[in-house]
Order: structure tokens, then C-alpha cells, then sequence
């Protein structure tokens, strides 16, 4: 059988709380393999209703794109059974 996919675990060290949002916790993490630090907004997939979802979906998309020197890129998006990670720079 498979195992559940644990793609950031694997390769994100979760460290202490930054901040809150509405429906996610925000932790700065340690990318394993280069030692680099990122803010990971942990969002509960499981507590979404079908429209945070799509709205979650759309924010992901929304921030891969921007590049701004005032805005905080997006390295990384990561959906697991339960919980939704997007990795932001620190
Ligand atoms: N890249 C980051 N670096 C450092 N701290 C961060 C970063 N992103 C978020 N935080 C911290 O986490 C808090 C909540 O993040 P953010 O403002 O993105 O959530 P939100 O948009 O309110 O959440 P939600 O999407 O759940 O409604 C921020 O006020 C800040 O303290």
C-alpha cells in the first residue's frame, strides 16, 4: 500500500510559531538539505469548506507569481492529506 505522502516533513525542520492567520499557523522551518530557513504557512485542509479550498488553491497560484523586492516570495507548495504548506522566505 502507500505510504501518506510526507514531502514536507522529509524535507522541512519545523521550528517555533511566527504568527497566525485565520485558518493557519505560521512556523519558521529548516529546508534539511541546505540548512536555509523559510516562514511555513500551515494551513488544515480538513477544517476547509470546498470554497477555502479553491480559495487556498488560488492564493498559492497567485503568490508563485509575483515577484516583488517588497513582497515575500513563495518557494514552495505543498498539499499532504491533511494539511496544506506553503513555504515562504523568512
Ligand atoms: N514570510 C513570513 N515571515 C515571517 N513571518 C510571517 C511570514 N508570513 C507570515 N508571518 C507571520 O504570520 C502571521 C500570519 O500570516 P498571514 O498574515 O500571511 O496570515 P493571514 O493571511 O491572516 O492567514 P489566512 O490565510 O489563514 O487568513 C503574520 O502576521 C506574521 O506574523
Amino acid at each position: 500500500m502507500a505510504q501518506p505522502s510526507t514531502r514536507f516533513s522529509d524535507n522541512y525542520e519545523v521550528k517555533e510559531e511566527l504568527g497566525k492567520g485565520a485558518f493557519s499557523v505560521v512556523r519558521r522551518c529548516v529546508q534539511k538539505a541546505t540548512g536555509l530557513e523559510f516562514a511555513a504557512k500551515i494551513i488544515n485542509t480538513k477544517k476547509l469548506s470546498a470554497r477555502d479550498f479553491q480559495k487556498l488553491e488560488r492564493e498559492a497560484r497567485i503568490c508563485r507569481k509575483l515577484q516583488h523586492p517588497n513582497i515575500v516570495r513563495l518557494h514552495d507548495s505543498i498539499q499532504e492529506e491533511s494539511y496544506h504548506y506553503l513555504v515562504f522566505d523568512l
